[in-house]
């Protein structure tokens, strides 16, 4: 079998699916995307193409060890989402065309059902309450949330009080019936960090997510020093060779990659396997759509520690298109009670609507994140 051809289709809301077509008509789906870089990962992808074309799609190692080490210059955020779309499609080829899900190919399952949570309070969280109350008549338990909007390096002791508040409200009206991570989002700095950390801690989230910049993750193991709360980071962190670093240092109980900019499955079964030895969690970043939570799925099914998984449905980027909107049947995502079911069919597990990815192509708006200010005027960490 050979692959002929490379096709990428950036949608609403902020996503880009990658067909690759083989000469025995089998097709595999990959999520390549940088939010808010999808043109610059595009044109990555298409820099692979010359390569991938001619070449048989089940050498997934090898075909990986080329695009990862046959560039001198490598890694980062662009190249390891491009690479991460194309392996997501050629594993998906690789078990359309053996017939098995692609967890059965990695060894099959550790569990029936993998926990996820849902987004609730979006950029600016305000009131998330009312979310919680709407998402636990859906069978969710678990939540994520910003903790902060724009933070200083130095802040206020009103700016801790008014976050804090926000997470006191949500303990006061649920107890302990759920759970809930706060976002830091990189917004907060290192020495606000372990202020915040501190005056959270009666509250005990979950985790604390980016507790500071993944460039600071040598403030990891103090931070992790000064409080209880489990720290979580990995969706800015793009290989095994970034994640080695924050395993041997210690401080991170639970790490997020992200199956769509961490090299993809091939990579992100490694950096899950890594994390096991250091008896940390798995917990896969994933704001994006279908074939990137397909492909979390695919890793956490057979990872030992993997634990929460995130999805995106109805998180606050999605405005013009929802994680359903691109498979053709909407029941390949199963969530019950908060739990979502493995994916039985071959390959990732769904059936990409094509006819709607095409259409919905025709006139992709160009996301960006916002660009936010602190009051003198001087950038601040979205
Ligand atoms: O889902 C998360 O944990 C995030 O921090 C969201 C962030 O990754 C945005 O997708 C960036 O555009
Ligand atoms: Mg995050």
């Amino acid at each position: 079998m050979k692959i002929t051809k490379l096709t990428t289709y950036r949608l609403p809301p902020r996503w880009m699916l990658l067909k690759i077509e083989t000469d025995e008509g089998v097709v595999g789906w990959g999520e390549p995307v940088i939010e808010g870089r999808a043109r610059t990962v595009e044109t990555a992808v298409q820099e692979f193409a010359p390569f991938l074309i001619g070449q048989d799609p089940a050498r997934i190692n090898d075909l990986w060890q080329v695009m990862y080490r046959g560039s001198f210059y490598r890694g980062g955020a662009i190249l390891m989402s491009a690479i991460a779309g194309i392996d997501q499609a050629l594993w998906d080829i690789k078990g359309k065309l053996l017939g098995v899900p692609v967890y059965e190919l990695l060894g099959g399952l550790v569990r029936d059902r993998m926990k996820t949570y849902s987004w609730v309070g979006g950029d600016r969280p305000a009131d998330v309450i009312a979310d919680i109350r709407r998402l636990r008549a859906g069978g969710f338990d678990t939540f994520k949330m910003n903790g902060t909007e724009e933070f200083g390096i130095i802040d206020s002791a009103a700016a801790v009080d008014s976050a804090v508040a926000r997470i006191a409200e949500i303990r006061a009206a649920f107890g302990n019936e759920i759970e809930f991570g706060i976002d830091f989002h990189g917004r907060v700095a290192a020495p606000m960090a372990k202020v915040l950390l501190r005056a959270l801690e009666p509250y005990r989230p979950l985790f604390v997510e980016e507790p500071v910049l993944a460039e600071q993750a040598e403030h990891y193991p103090r931070l992790a020093e000064s409080t209880s709360i489990p720290l979580a980071a990995g969706e800015r962190m793009y290989s095994r060779f970034e994640f080695k670093r924050v395993f041997e240092q210690g401080g991170i109980a639970i790490v997020q990659p992200d199956l769509s900019h961490a090299g993809g499955i091939t990579e992100c079964v490694k950096i899950a396997a890594m994390a096991e030895a250091y008896d940390v969690a798995l917990a896969p970043h994933c704001p994006l759509g279908p074939v990137a939570l397909a492909a979390c799925l695919a890793v956490d099914f057979v990872s030992h520690n993997a634990v929460l998984q995130e999805q995106s449905m109805g998180i606050h980027y999605n405005k013009g298109g929802e994680l359903l909107d691109y498979v053709l049947n909407k029941d390949d995502f199963h969530i019950e009670g908060g739990y979502i079911s493995p994916l039985p069919k071959p390959g990732l597990g769904i059936v990409i609507d094509e006819a709607r990815v095409i259409e919905a192509s025709r006139n992709a708006p160009d996301w960006r994140n916002p660009l936010w200010r602190h009051a003198d005027g001087s950038v601040a960490e979205w």
